[in-house]
C-alpha cells in the first residue's frame, strides 16, 4: 500500500496564555489514505479545527510530525526541541494543493461569483484565457454557471458554499479540508453539498478531511471516522465498524443523533408488549452489517429452533453501499431454544443486546 497522503504523528498543540495553558490537541496521530473521506467528529472545543489546521501549518504544532504527500512539513520531537520546517515559499505552493472550505464560506462580498473563484488563481501561471475557462468549468461543476455575475449577498447559503468549493478546487488540490462546511445550512442544502463532495471524491479521487459535530454528515459520505474529545481521538475506525459497534459512550451519543435508535428503544420499551414481557420472552436488539441483512435470519429462527421473533422496530441504513441494520424484537421460546438461536445469530456476526427479560 502506498504511504498515507496525510500523516500526522504524535501531534501536540499547546496554547500558552497569560494565566493558563490550553492543550488543544494531545498526542494525536491520524493517517489519511489517498481517496479517503475522513470524518472527524466532536463537540465544540474538542480540538478538531486546531488539528486540521495543522495539516497545512495554518497552525504550527508544538510537537509531532506532519507529512503530506511524503513531504515533511514539520517535525519536532518535543516542545522547544529542534524543529524541521518546510520553507515559507514551498509551503505557499503546497497550500494551493490543499483546498479549504468553512462554515461561513469566507467569500469576498465586493466581488462577483466569477471574481471570487478567479481570486484563487491570482498566482497561477495560466494565461488569462485559460484562467477564465477554468473558472467557467468550475462554476459548471458546482452548477452555478447562471450565477456567475452575481454577488455573494444575492446567493443562498448552499450557493455560497458551492462558490467556496469552486474556489477551493481552482488549483486542482489533492486534498480538501472541510471545516464545519455544512453546519450553517438546512438539512436539504446540507445533503446537496455532501452529494457534491461525494461526487468530487468519487470522480476526481479528491481526498477529503471533514470535520463536523454532525454525525449525519459523516454518515453520508465518510469511509473513516475519528471521534475527538478534549484534544484526543478517543475512537476511530471504518464508518461501518464505528456504526456497527461503537465502544465509547461519546461515539454512541453521536451515532444516536444519526440513527435515533435509543429513542426507538425508549418508545418501544413503554409499550405493553414489552412492559408485560412473559417469562419465556426476551426483548433484544439485533445489529448487523452487510450480507447478513439479506439472509432470512428471522424466519430461520423459527424453522431451526422454534423460536418466534416479533419485530417491533426495524431500521436498515445503507452506509457506503452496505446495509447496516438494527431490529428490536421479542424472541419467545424455551430457554434452551432461545440460547441456540442467539448462538446462531452470533455466528452470523449479528450483535445481540438483551434489553429486557431473560432473568
Ligand atoms: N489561537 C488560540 N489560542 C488559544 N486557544 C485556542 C486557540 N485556538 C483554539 N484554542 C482553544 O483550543 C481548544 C480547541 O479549539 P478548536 O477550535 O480546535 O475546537 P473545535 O473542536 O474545532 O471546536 P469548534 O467547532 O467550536 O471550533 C479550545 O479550548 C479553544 O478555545
Amino acid at each position: 500500500m502506498s504511504n498515507p497522503i496525510i500523516a500526522l504523528d504524535n501531534i501536540n498543540v499547546t496554547f500558552h496564555q497569560k494565566k493558563r495553558t490550553i492543550e488543544a490537541v494531545k498526542n494525536v496521530s491520524v493517517h489519511v489514505e489517498r481517496g479517503d473521506v475522513y470524518g472527524i467528529v466532536g463537540y465544540s472545543g474538542a480540538g478538531k479545527s486546531t488539528l486540521v489546521r495543522v495539516i497545512n501549518l495554518l497552525q504550527e504544532p508544538t510537537s509531532g510530525s506532519v507529512i503530506v504527500n511524503d513531504e515533511t512539513f514539520f517535525q519536532a520531537d518535543s516542545e522547544g526541541a529542534k524543529k524541521t520546517r518546510i520553507t515559507n515559499n514551498d509551503l505557499r505552493n503546497r497550500r494551493r494543493k490543499i483546498g479549504m472550505i468553512f462554515q461561513h464560506f469566507n467569500l469576498l462580498n465586493e466581488r462577483t461569483v466569477t471574481e471570487n473563484v478567479a481570486f484563487a488563481l491570482q498566482n497561477s501561471e495560466l494565461p488569462a484565457k485559460e484562467k477564465a475557462e477554468k473558472v467557467r468549468d468550475l462554476l459548471a461543476l458546482v452548477d452555478l454557471s447562471d450565477r456567475a455575475e452575481q454577488y455573494p449577498s444575492q446567493l443562498s447559503g448552499g450557493q455560497k458554499q458551492r462558490v467556496a468549493i469552486a474556489r477551493a478546487l481552482a488549483n486542482d488540490p489533492e486534498i480538501l479540508i472541510s471545516d464545519e462546511a455544512t453546519s450553517a445550512l438546512d438539512p436539504k442544502t446540507t445533503n446537496q453539498i455532501l452529494a457534491l463532495l461525494k461526487k468530487l471524491n468519487k470522480e476526481f479521487g479528491l481526498t477529503i478531511v471533514l470535520i463536523t459535530h454532525e454525525m449525519q454528515a459523516v454518515k453520508e459520505i465518510a469511509n473513516k471516522v475519528a471521534v475527538m474529545q478534549d484534544g484526543e481521538i478517543i475512537e476511530r475506525g471504518s464508518l461501518l465498524d464505528i456504526f456497527a459497534q461503537p465502544n465509547e459512550q461519546l461515539t454512541k451519543e453521536f451515532i444516536e443523533t444519526a440513527t435515533n435508535i435509543d429513542k426507538a428503544i425508549a418508545t418501544i420499551s413503554a409499550q405493553p408488549l414489552v412492559t408485560n414481557l412473559k417469562p419465556n420472552e426476551l426483548f433484544v436488539r439485533l445489529s448487523y452489517v452487510g450480507d447478513t441483512t439479506d439472509e432470512p435470519l428471522i424466519t430461520g429462527l423459527f424453522r431451526d429452533f422454534q423460536v418466534t421473533a416479533n419485530i417491533l422496530y426495524g431500521n436498515i441504513e445503507i452506509l457506503q453501499d452496505t446495509p447496516v441494520g438494527s431490529l428490536l424484537i421479542i424472541l419467545a421460546g424455551t430457554a434452551e431454544q432461545v440460547k441456540s438461536a442467539i448462538a446462531t445469530l452470533a455466528d452470523h456476526h449479528v450483535v445481540i443486546e438483551v434489553i429486557k427479560g431473560g432473568k
